[in-house]
């Protein structure tokens, strides 16, 4: 294996990983032109704010945590899925995408086959018309609030898995709200790439 770069905090990578990283920065950058994928579109900011944002929560799994199965949930231009994929593309691990959007589908796709990915599928369809997945870990980002991502998360998660759900300055008062119908160990690991919180939750358990 190469020499490995520091990405952020607990994440390093190959040289091959971290070209992967570049080039579906390069390949987001140009279909957002025609669909919305994110909304900044300066490279450094694409950088920033959505690469080593989503580089974030791969690094947010427990030290020991074994895990076979990540799905990500409306993953949109591929954050953080696709980068969860690339991170994960030197390991025997599983990744499946899900996202409801036909088109965003359609580059999800595109982006696997261009980088040359093995190791990740896109389910293009509602979260809520799965089968269940049986994740070991499950992601989302700015999809939805807390309390209907446990509600999305719950029927996908196998045994002793967890959820990360990055989250911005609402996560205080969406955890209140969430506790309402949800029973979970939390840990909040602050952000390294802006003032948010990544929320990961164990045992999650409805009641
Ligand atoms: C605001 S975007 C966030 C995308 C990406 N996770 C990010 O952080 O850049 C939310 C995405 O979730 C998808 N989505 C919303 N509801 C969904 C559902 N019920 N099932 C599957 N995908 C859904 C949308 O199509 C959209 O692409």
């Amino acid at each position: 294996m190469s020499d490995q770069t520091p990405l952020l905090e607990g994440v390093s990578v190959s040289r091959e990983t971290l070209g992967q990283l570049r080039d579906f920065s390069a390949l987001v950058l140009k279909w957002t032109q025609k669909i919305n994928l994110i909304s900044s579109a300066s490279e450094e900011e694409i950088w920033q704010r959505h690469i080593l944002d989503s580089a974030q929560v791969y690094a947010a799994i427990p030290a020991g945590f074994s895990w076979n199965t990540w799905a990500d949930f409306g993953s949109g231009g591929g954050f953080p899925g696709i980068v969860i994929a690339i991170l994960a593309s030197e390991t025997d691990k599983n990744i499946i995408l899900v996202e409801s959007d036909q088109r965003k589908s359609t580059f999800l796709r595109t982006a696997i086959r261009t980088l040359g990915l093995t190791n990740v599928r896109v389910e293009s369809r509602r979260i809520e018309d799965l089968a269940p997945l049986n994740a070991d870990v499950i992601s989302a980002r700015a999809l939805a609030a807390l309390d209907m991502l446990c509600a999305f998360a719950a029927p996908h998660l196998a045994d002793g898995g967890i959820c990360l759900f990055p989250k911005g300055r609402r996560a205080p008062e969406e955890i209140v709200a969430a506790r309402a119908s949800w029973t979970f160990d939390l840990h909040e690991i602050p952000s390294q790439s802006g003032d948010g919180t990544i929320l990961r939750l164990e045992g999650l358990t409805h009641g």
